[in-house]
């Protein structure tokens, strides 16, 4: 497996993850229909799509849960479809994942939310290590005092902020973001976008943000690409595309 972007088309073009004309059909259902993307270093990429449009098909290719039936995905300069079990598990922890909904295990407290992918996936840790690294993760998202809280104890946008914390930890250079601000009132869900902006400063990560949330989009995209009818329909910043005089590409952002 390749462990840096050295790939020469990849280190030309900065590009960190690449999906490359993906086709996934159930039966008759065409979900995917020839969709590309380019993830590249160091930016926030919105995907906006419909319910049902496709965009956890998509994840689910891009992380090997799901076999698309054409098209290449490939993440840090690695084809997937070519990686060993053992290959892909170590290449998914170059990725944090912000799922819907946090995800946390509620009967670990927050420190033992945090240590679970340490104990995981990186080699034996000293007890100092891990909680320096608890630490760190934690002060990023400005919830140090939680340590030993259990997650019951947390409001819902804490619990998020525990969970990004936790997508942290193993220092990503990818983070997936699964609608963040899903369920949350207005204020959490600013603050929410807030870090998002901030880890992508302090982490240097590479961001696929997928949301129907436009003020989401508008204030932590680089760029947007959005999906309808299985395609990347169209691409650009916030500013070209909610100025678009497409009436498909409108009601994206109405
Ligand atoms: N395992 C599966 N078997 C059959 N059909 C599936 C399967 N997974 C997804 N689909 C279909 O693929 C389409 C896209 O589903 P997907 O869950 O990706 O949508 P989505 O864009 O993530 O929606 P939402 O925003 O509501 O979460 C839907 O029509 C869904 O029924």
């Amino acid at each position: 497996m390749k462990t840096t972007t050295s790939n020469t088309r990849d280190s030309e073009s900065n590009i960190v993850l690449q999906i490359e004309n993906l086709y996934k059909a159930f039966g008759e259902n065409k979900v995917l229909n020839g969709f590309s993307l380019d993830l590249k270093n160091g930016e926030n990429l919105v995907l906006m799509g419909r319910s049902g449009s496709g965009k956890s098909v998509l994840i689910k290719c891009l992380v090997g849960l799901l076999k698309p039936d054409k098209g290449k995905v490939e993440i840090l300069g690695n084809d997937i479809s070519t990686l060993s079990q053992s290959d892909m598990d170590e290449l998914r922890t170059s990725i944090g994942f912000l799922f819907q909904g946090s995800a946390l295990y509620d009967s670990m407290t927050v420190r033992e939310n945090l240590e679970f992918p340490l104990r995981r996936h990186t080699r034996k840790l000293s007890s100092k290590e891990m909680e320096a690294l608890v630490f760190e993760a934690l002060e990023s998202v400005g919830l140090k005092h939680t340590v030993d809280l259990m997650p019951a104890e947390l409001s819902g946008g804490m619990q998020r902020r525990i969970a990004l914390a936790r997508a942290l930890i193993l220092k990503p250079k990818i983070i997936i973001y699964d609608e963040p601000t899903t369920g949350l009132d207005p204020i959490t869900s600013k603050e929410i976008i807030e870090l998002m902006n901030s880890v992508q400063e302090k982490y240097k990560t590479s961001s696929l943000i997928i949301t129907h949330d436009v003020d989401c989009a508008r204030v932590v995209s680089n760029r947007i690409i959005l999906l309808l009818d299985g395609v990347n329909y169209a691409e650009g910043t916030f500013n070209e595309l909610s100025n678009s005089n497409d009436t498909k590409i409108k009601a994206f952002f109405k």
